[in-house]
């Protein structure tokens, strides 16, 4: 056995214990766990109404339901697999599956599988439990195996360049058309990934340009390849690429369940595209006639004669010609919009959903490629001949849960190995655009040796002359405590909460709310804990004093830190949340996640916590003296003053 098989059996075998390590952590929160355990887990809405109801591609029921205004935290996501119930039988309670497509607020958008309604639908009341996620790892698994025994072609060739065994071949030296506004080393990024022959991996820290750079990579290679796949781990990944190719003019199709709602997002996805088709129409015509037929053939259920059985053989024989019919239609109009798509984009998973069978890409690239867990990143090389990473192994790594499958080796990403294997096919960005250089030094000197410069643009992100493009607010002394939320085990400081936001509201009168509103400056409110983002939220929308947030709520985001990765807002404040006397700062130690945190401003960055608790672990001490050393230190009895 080769040394690279060893390696891929064990990265299988550690997959597995994920699973496994996955799988038991849901059974603990499910088993038998009654509907208000569940609905406390976040892993259940009930009762849910019915809203609306439509039949979508390939004949599948779509609803939509709306559980009653509650702000309980949830786990329900586009994409995650999840069933339908009514408590309608007395025993068992009747279900279907499906997948999510949205969630907004209180309302979900599922499409069921099947492609008849439960006859149960309107009958007693519905909920919807999330179910574990076995699909993933079984694609995952699938593409281990794959790779694992593939023998001469191109995926074991890939196999053995991507993990090191051979050489990749030097890329060629071909004359690209120059792309206007990329820097040096943004330029020879571009010019290596479209020469690269096998692979090619653009790295840097936040706000480099990988994006930017991949997206003008992604251009070039379209005027060589009539198609690619383009990849992210995440799908609040895939559909920043989706926006920045669509806003570029490229024709993309988004395969999967988009995060956003907004429509430049779902303009682009493959059922919007097949419903703006110009046989949609025809489509619909023969599914309704198919369902007439079949209604007609059905009226004929009791005994009846020789004639109407006849009847009935007719009208069933229609249904089916209609049906079969309907389902060429379908498959030529989803040929057709696939035939004029440039770009095919989806998550690593999603790379081998059922409509994309069969279809090989001469390039594949993937983004944010230090989040994606390796066997995740394989996926789409199963259907590629070349591939094209971009990310930071200094940003948010791939979530593991189990703890050993992390330490023997299932954090590391193929991103990481490739970079350390194939030195000669990757190119590191270093100028950043986004953050003014006091928000872009303590990031740079922790985790880039100090090698981050930042280019000349950002001398003028600035929301007003005068305004401090960063700070630091010490709650220490405060009485400003952390609590544990009970029910989601997570941590939450109301004081800090509300202080947060007080401070926003101050911002937004010294900078003017006109100002905010005319330039459109986006705001950024980020805590490590789900239990803190709720309590933002909920304090946001409801109390008197955040008048000037809530008039720019279309501009305000309040998330996790994972919802940020590969983002970028005008203004960021962080609430920290931990306060205690022991010094303990749990999650907060993940300085990976925090180096996220700390890259996303482009004009003000507001970082507020409690010193005297964050003291206590080297990073934030270091952050501590970076912010004393450089004016950014305030205490909050300065801030009451004003
Ligand atoms: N050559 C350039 N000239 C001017 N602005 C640029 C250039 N390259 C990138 N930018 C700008 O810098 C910002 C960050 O770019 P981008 O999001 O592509 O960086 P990134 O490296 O992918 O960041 P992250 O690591 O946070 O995902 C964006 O506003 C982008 O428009």
């Amino acid at each position: 056995m080769s040394k690279i098989q060893g390696e891929l059996k064990l990265t299988l075998k550690l997959l597995k214990k994920e699973w496994a390590e996955d799988l038991e952590q849901y059974r603990l929160k499910t088993l038998g766990a009654s509907i208000a355990d569940k609905k406390k887990e976040g892993i259940c809405w009930y009762p849910v109404k019915l809203v609306k109801t439509k039949m979508g591609m390939g004949e599948r029921p779509i609803i939509e339901v709306e559980r009653s205004e509650s702000k309980e935290s949830h786990g329900f996501q586009s994409g995650k697999s999840v069933s339908l119930f009514s408590n309608f039988s007395e025993g068992k309670p009747l279900r279907v599956n499906g997948v999510v497509n949205f969630v907004k607020k209180n309302t979900m958008t599922i499409t069921l599988m099947g492609s008849e309604w439960p006859d149960w639908l309107h009958d007693g009341k519905l909920g919807v439990d999330l179910h574990f996620d076995e699909a993933s790892y079984r694609e995952m698994e699938f593409a281990m195996e794959s790779v694992i025994k593939a023998g001469q072609g191109r995926l074991g060739q890939l196999r053995d360049i991507l993990l090191g065994e051979v050489q990749a071949a030097e890329q060629e030296r071909i004359v690209f058309k120059t792309v206007e506004n990329l820097n040096e080393s943004q330029k020879q990024a571009f010019d290596g990934a479209l020469g690269a022959k096998d692979v090619g991996v653009i790295h840097g820290p936040p706000g480099t340009g990988k994006t930017t750079t991949l997206v003008q990579v992604i251009k070039g290679a379209l005027s060589h390849h009539r198609q690619v796949l383009v990849c992210a781990p995440s799908n609040a990944a895939v559909d920043l690429l989706v926006e920045k190719l669509s806003s570029e003019g490229v024709n993309t199709v988004r395969v999967g369940h988009p995060a956003r709602v907004d429509d430049q997002i779902l303009e682009q996805t493959l059922d919007a595209k097949i419903a703006a088709h110009s046989s949609y129409k025809d489509l619909k015509k023969l599914r309704k006639s198919a369902d007439e037929y079949r209604r007609l053939g059905r009226k004929y259920k009791r005994s009846f004669g020789h004639s109407e059985r006849e009847q009935r053989k007719r009208l069933m024989t229609e249904a089916s010609k209609a049906k079969e019919a309907a389902s060429h239609l379908e498959d030529y109009i989803l040929f057709d919009v696939f035939q004029q798509s440039q770009v095919v984009a989806t998550t690593l998973v999603g790379a081998n959903n059922p409509v994309l069978k069969g279809m090989q890409f001469p390039v594949v690239f993937i983004d944010e490629a230090g989040q994606g867990m390796e066997p995740a990143a394989w996926i789409p090389v199963l259907k590629s001949d070349k591939v094209i990473m971009a990310g930071d192994h200094c940003q948010l790594p791939p979530t593991i849960k189990s703890f050993e499958a992390s330490n023997e080796g299932l954090s590391e990403t193929l991103f990481e190995k490739v970079i350390k294997r194939q030195p000669h096919s990757s190119w590191m960005l270093k100028m950043q655009y986004r953050m003014p250089e006091i928000i872009m030094k303590f990031s740079s000197d922790y985790f880039y040796n100090g090698e981050l410069e930042a280019a000349s643009n950002t001398l003028n992100h600035q929301l007003k002359e005068g305004e401090p493009v960063m700070e630091f607010i010490d709650t220490a002394g405060s009485g400003f405590e952390e609590h544990l939320e009970k029910d989601s085990l997570s941590k939450l400081n109301g004081g800090e909460a509300r202080f947060a936001l007080g401070v926003l509201e101050k911002l937004i009168g010294r900078v003017t709310l006109e100002k905010f509103l005319d330039e459109k400056y986006s705001i950024g409110i980020i805590s490590p804990y789900k239990a803190q983002v709720k309590r933002l939220v909920e304090l946001m929308d409801e109390n008197a004093d955040f008048d000037q947030l809530r008039a720019l709520s279309e501009q305000v985001t309040i998330g996790t830190i994972d919802g940020f990765q590969g983002q970028e807002r005008d203004v960021i404040l962080i609430s920290l949340v931990r306060s205690n006397e022991k010094g303990e700062i749990g999650f907060l130690a993940d300085t990976r996640r925090m180096n996220v945190a700390l890259t996303r401003a482009k004009r003000k960055l507001i970082v507020i916590g409690d010193s005297a608790t964050l003291s206590a672990h080297p990073f934030y001490q270091q952050f501590l003296d970076f912010v004393n050393e450089n004016g950014l230190y305030k205490s909050i009895y300065e801030m009451m003053e004003f």
